[in-house]
């Protein structure tokens, strides 16, 4: 089921500062801020050789990761987005293993323009798991 690692995410709450620590301090190639309305979270992609990093700032109201920041207000790692070549495949599979699918279990679009689904992480090693379509 699972293709390559697309990126690592880790949840921050001053997206502009840890941007530039990734820029300046540790030199890496970083995207344009990029606010995600249906997501509640805005983004910054930093391109690795191998993987990507995507930083995530909470926005508007609600946002899936407020409480995560309450946690852990210097920010963390938030999750991990693995590539699937069959979201619905996977999707289907998943639940008849009996995983949980946050949301409506319905892929969203997410960052790059693909379906995307999260899989709660009391199922999968306390880790908060992203799937993208590949
Ligand atoms: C633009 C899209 C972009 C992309 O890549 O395309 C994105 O990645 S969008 C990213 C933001 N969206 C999401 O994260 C959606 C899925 N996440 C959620 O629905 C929530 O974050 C949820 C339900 C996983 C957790 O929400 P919340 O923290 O408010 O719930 P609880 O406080 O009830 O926590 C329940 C339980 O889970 C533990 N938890 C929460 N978040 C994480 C995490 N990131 N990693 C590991 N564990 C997590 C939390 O500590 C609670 O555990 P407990 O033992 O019960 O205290
Ligand atoms: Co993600």
């Amino acid at each position: 089921m699972l293709g390559r690692l697309n990126h690592v995410a880790i949840a921050v709450p001053d997206i502009a500062a840890a941007t530039a620590t990734y820029r300046d301090t540790l030199g890496a190639e970083v995207s344009q801020a990029v606010p995600q309305p249906d997501h509640g979270v805005t983004t910054v992609f930093i391109n690795l050789p191998n993987t990507k990093i995507e930083l995530l700032e909470p926005y508007g109201e609600n946002s899936p990761i407020a409480r995560f920041l309450e946690r852990n207000p210097d920010g963390g790692i938030h999750h991990i987005c693995y590539e699937v070549d069959d979201i619905i495949a996977a999707r289907d599979k998943l639940i008849a293993d009996g995983a949980r699918v946050l949301g409506s279990g319905e892929p969203k679009i997410g960052a790059h323009g693909k379906p995307v689904l999260f899989l709660h992480p009391k199922d999968f090693c306390g880790t908060l798991v992203e799937l993208e379509q590949a």
